[in-house]
C-alpha cells in the first residue's frame, strides 16, 4: 500500500547541535536503510524548507506508523500522511 508522506523538520533552537548533527546522521543512514528495502520507494527535498516529500510501500498504516515513529528525527517531524490508491489514467505500472 502507497502513501504519500510529507515531512517537516523542526529542530529546537536550544538543542545543542553535537545531538541535533548525531540525531541528523541516524535519520539519514535510517533513511538509506528503508529505501534499500523499497519501504521508502521516493524521497525529495522540499525546495526552500526543512522537509521531505515520500513516498512509502508497506503493509498498511500500522507497518508505515512503526517506521515513522522510530525514525531518530521522529520527536522533531511534523507528519502528514495520504493513502494512495491507483489512478485510472496512469499510465505507470507500480502506481500500487
Ligand atoms: O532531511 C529530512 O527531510 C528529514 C529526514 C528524512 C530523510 C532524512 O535523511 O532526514
Amino acid at each position: 500500500m502507497l502513501f504519500h508522506v510529507e515531512m517537516e523538520v523542526r529542530i529546537p533552537h536550544d538543542l545543542p547541535t553535537e545531538r541535533a548533527d548525531t540525531l541528523k546522521q541516524a535519520e539519514r543512514v535510517r533513511a538509506m536503510e528503508l529505501q534499500g528495502t523499497g519501504a521508502w520507494r521516493h524521497l525529495w527535498r522540499v525546495a526552500g524548507r526543512y522537509a521531505n516529500v515520500s513516498i512509502f510501500d508497506v503493509s498498511g498504516a500500522q507497518e508505515l506508523h512503526d517506521i515513522l515513529s522510530s525514525l531518530p528525527l521522529f520527536p522533531f517531524m511534523e507528519i502528514r500522511v495520504a493513502p494512495l490508491c491507483r489512478h485510472p489514467s496512469s499510465i505507470h505500472d507500480d502506481d500500487r
